[in-house]
């Protein structure tokens, strides 16, 4: 691939990812999106279930595969390793839109405090959720992240500068803020179906297992003694409390 449609294919995965990121917030919030986690005719439960489980199984594979240094290796050997978190982001995209058309609904509420004080501080801390998210792959490297750093330098025929371990900002209160804000959005909401429930706590099981037995595996191998530091003195995912550790 010549470096300039590196590049435009670097950018195009942004771009998708933007639009796929928006996507999220409004199928997780059943806001303005044409199909949401809850919107849509109920099937047969068992098997909506098992098509629900399928689709964020196929998100886990992906993302836990193609983010292993060893696989990394084996794949710069078939595309230009500038492209390399481009092409991450397009399966990435891919898996969530996969997710978005197949996703089959189980609307049958569990709680439902719409209309409530309670509600709409479910609905807020909703929106704290994405913007923790949001702000946290800044805190890191938002464009090494999303590709956009390694299509940037080999356009200008330079190598990406590897992005810092950061110990600082949110980093500080938690080791895995993204992760987080994450686990904030997918939760809070005013009204809590079957459906809902079960990406959450599908979501819920492979950041917790994936960010402790695979990031954090990696990390320790890259960084060492200082990574373990880190993890003695920072909590997982929630400031102060050492459950998560
Ligand atoms: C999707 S991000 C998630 C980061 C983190 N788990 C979180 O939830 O904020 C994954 C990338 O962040 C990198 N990363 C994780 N912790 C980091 C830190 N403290 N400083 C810099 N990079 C980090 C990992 O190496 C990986 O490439």
């Amino acid at each position: 691939m010549g470096r300039s449609i590196i590049f435009v294919y670097g950018i195009a995965a942004y771009v998708i990812f933007l639009a796929t990121f928006l996507y999220s917030i409004g199928f997780v919030g059943n806001i303005l999106v044409p199909k949401s986690i809850d919107s849509g005719v109920q099937g047969p439960v068992g098997v909506s279930v098992a098509i629900n489980l399928a689709l964020l199984s196929i998100f886990a594979l992906q993302h836990s595969v193609m983010a292993r240094p060893a696989f990394k290796r084996v794949w710069t050997k078939i595309i230009p390793k500038a492209a390399e978190r481009s092409t991450y982001i397009w399966m990435t995209c891919a898996a969530l839109i996969l997710i978005f058309v197949f996703w089959q609904p189980l609307p049958t509420p569990i709680w439902s405090a719409a209309g409530t004080f309670a509600g709409t501080a479910l609905s807020a801390l909703f929106w704290v959720g994405w913007l923790v998210v949001l702000a946290s792959t800044f805190m890191i490297d938002h464009f090494d992240l999303f590709g956009l750093k390694q299509i940037y330098a080999n356009l200008r025929t330079r190598v990406a500068t590897q992005p810092e371990f950061m110990k600082t900002g949110l980093y500080r209160l938690v080791r895995h803020p993204i992760m987080t804000g994450f686990l904030i959005a997918f939760w809070a909401t005013p009204i809590m179906t079957v459906g809902h429930l079960l990406f959450a706590v599908v979501t819920t099981g492979y950041i917790v297992i994936a960010v402790r037995h695979l990031e954090e595996t990696d990390l320790i191998a890259e960084i060492g003694d200082d990574y373990l530091a880190y993890r003695r003195d920072v909590p997982a995912f929630v400031p102060g409390f050492r459950w998560g550790r």
